[in-house]
């Protein structure tokens, strides 16, 4: 941002506070309250790297650290490297944290998880004796012979592990609920953990502390109301963003007295239009109204109306979007310029839209893989994305330097223990390897892509890469096939996920391995949290939203409060109306340039009329795209 004015400054005082506050000698605890693009994340990097400035030389004389949490890998990432990979600071995700805390505490793992294991066996019994026969019965009892097998086996156990990454599936490891949990409780009932804690953290910042593990915040804030000169909480965050049900509920409000409560009031990164926009959004929740930079642009903002009904909507969304090329004089907004984030509510809407439902639909589907799916590093997955997928690119390119380097690293073909001992032969060797590369070449580019079966049978036949063991039950031809599986086993085990993704076109892992790397143009309105994009799309749908606890209808006013909404309104909860509007204040301020709301509504004119009532957009921001 260039154009800095004396306006632009006003937060200057929340920064000096938060300085004042990181002072090993005498630490305050404090809570930033700030909404959207105030920079946050800008502030907590800048006050670590000033308190290491002036008191650095301390921390390394203790052995002392600065621990700071992120919600994502990618965000921890990103502040490693703003802080020059700093060793006085550690940076990790919530779940690498409490891991860290409460690694090798076996002996109290193990009898906590066999409490734990009692208490979720006796609940299961309990509906089972309740519950009538069918589907839902028969999984309870596979989860309860599953849980009484684990707690018999506990015993064996000398040391648990666990991945805060991966999907946590040996006998001897916990998942990530189990951590939190654990690491919850241990805080609260062993004075030596607190003690480790804030001997080896004098000083822990929370970034999007909204959305922390409510149990674990509420340890952590006990930990501080007890040991406030020894131990500095700082949270970073903003209410109005709190999009994940684990977060805790009326953390303000949750707030110490004696903590400093720095706030910051300019949005650095929407233009003016945008802020004006998130502003009434955030007018029927905290009120907390935000001022533009002084150099600031207008921006655009355009609420696009269509029919629930309207068969195609990817038609509606590029109509949108050429419309929005046309009003704002910003070619990057027409279709194909991959220069739009687009939105919508959840992952299998993204890949419908995108493209690759076919291969996601169904490993999605399987409940277990899914962190995996998400991250990428599920089991198989690494054999499509990160072999086939770059040898597919530069064979398509035919680029001969990026396919040696493609296969060279893994492929089988070119072991070199391999290539030693075939000594004269090597040559044929080569040429074998030359040759499936050709044949996969041809297979690739068909007319008709072909399926990830059919990529997965040639390359075993031609030994171009090791078949991962998770996919090694569909090399053969005839029984595994799709068609030969039964339709029940089919949704609920790996192997019948996989059975049906492989039916896939190979196109679909491109666009897989785009989304989940994040450089896809679609993403969830979750999954932006904490980033920005120049023109934002968002999508949202009143039918698409059902089951998942938001009503954009409710929200802009088209449809009536139910009578649950009224009773939470009444009690102080949080009601789905609470719930959606938080999420559009997260996607509509993810904007730096212009913003494109497209709203599939049962009644378009009344969501118009509605919303013209409310103030949120202006007569003219509002358009129609019939079917
Ligand atoms: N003081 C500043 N001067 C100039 N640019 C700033 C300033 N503070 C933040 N920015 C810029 O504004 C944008 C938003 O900052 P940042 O992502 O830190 O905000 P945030 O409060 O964490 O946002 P959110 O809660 O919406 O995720 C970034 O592009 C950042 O570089």
């Amino acid at each position: 941002m260039t154009g800095e004015d004396a306006d632009d400054l006003i937060d200057a005082a929340a920064d000096e506070t938060i300085r004042e506050c990181l002072d090993l000698a005498a630490p305050r605890s404090f809570f930033l309250y700030a909404g959207a693009g105030s920079g946050k994340t800008r502030s907590l990097v800048q006050a670590v790297r000033d308190l290491c400035e002036r008191q650095g030389r301390q921390l390394a004389l203790t052995g002392q650290k600065i621990a700071i949490i992120t919600y994502t890998n990618a965000a921890r990432d990103e502040i490693v490297q703003r802080l020059e990979f700093d060793p006085r600071v550690d940076v990790s995700t919530i779940h690498a944290f409490a891991w860290s805390l409460i690694r090798g505490y076996d002996g109290d793992i193990r009898k906590w998880l066999d409490a734990n294991l009692v208490a979720e066996i006796a609940e299961l019994e309990q509906k089972q004796a309740k519950g009538r026969a069918g589907k839902a019965a028969i999984e309870r009892a596979q989860s309860i012979e599953s849980k009484t097998r684990r707690r018999e086996g506990l015993r064996e156990i000398t040391r648990f592990i666990y991945s805060p990454t991966g999907d946590n599936r040996t006998r001897d490891s916990l998942n990530h609920a189990e951590v939190i949990a654990m690491t919850a409780v241990f805080l609260n009932t062993k004075p030596g953990l607190r003690r480790l804690l804030f001997a080896r953290y004098p000083i822990l910042l929370i970034d999007e502390s909204q959305d922390t593990a409510r149990r674990l915040m509420d340890a952590l804030l006990d930990v501080q109301a007890a040991f406030p000169a020894q131990f500095c909480l700082g949270l970073f965050g903003d209410t109005m963003q709190r999009i994940y049900a684990d977060g805790k509920v009326g953390l303000a409000e949750a707030i110490p007295e004696a903590w400093a409560r720095p706030r910051k009031a300019m949005n650095h990164r929407c233009p003016k239009r945008v802020i004006a926009l998130i502003n009434k959004i955030r007018a029927d929740d905290d009120k907390q109204d935000q001022q533009p930079r002084s150099d600031s642009p207008e921006g655009t903002v355009r609420l696009f109306l269509a029919p629930e009904t309207v068969a195609n909507k990817r038609g509606v969304e590029a109509a949108a979007a050429t419309r929005m090329a046309e009003l704002t004089g910003d070619e990057d907004w027409l279709p194909g310029r991959n220069g739009v984030k687009t939105l919508a509510l959840e992952h299998l809407m993204s890949a419908r839209r995108f493209g690759f439902e076919h291969f996601f639909g169904p490993l999605y589907a399987y409940e277990p893989m899914r962190t995996g799916l998400l991250d990428g590093t599920g089991r198989g997955l690494g054999f499509f994305t990160r072999e086939l997928l770059p040898l597919a690119i530069a064979l398509a390119a035919g680029d001969r330097f990026a396919i040696a380097a493609a296969i060279r690293q893994t492929s089988p073909l070119l072991d070199r223990q391999r290539l030693a001992e075939a000594g004269e032969k090597q040559q044929e060797e080569l040429a074998r390897a030359k040759a499936a590369c050709d044949g996969l070449k041809s297979l690739l580019l068909a007319e008709n892509p072909p399926t990830l079966r059919a990529v997965l049978r040639y390359v075993a036949a031609t030994e171009l890469f090791v078949i991962p063991d998770v996919l090694q039950p569909f090399v053969p031809e005839g029984p595994t096939d799709a068609a030969a599986a039964e339709p029940e086993e089919d949704a609920s085990t790996e192997a019948g996920a996989w059975r049906r993704a492989l039916d896939a076109p190979f196109p679909d892992i491109e666009k897989y391995d785009r989304y989940v790397r994040g450089v896809s143009q679609f993403d969830t309105h979750q999954g932006v949290k904490g980033r920005e994009f120049p023109r934002v799309m968002v999508v949202i749908s009143d039918d698409e939203a059902r089951g998942f606890l938001f009503s954009y209808g409710k929200l802009m006013g088209t449809k009536d409060k139910t009578k649950t909404d009224l009773e939470n309104e009444a009690a102080g909860n949080d009601t789905s109306i609470d719930r959606t509007r938080r999420l559009f204040y997260v996607t509509c301020s993810r904007a730096e340039e212009s913003l494109a709301i497209v709203y599939y509504s049962d009644n378009p004119v009344l969501a118009s009329t509605a919303l013209l009532e409310r103030g949120w957009f202006a007569d003219d921001e509002i358009e129609v795209i019939a079917a």
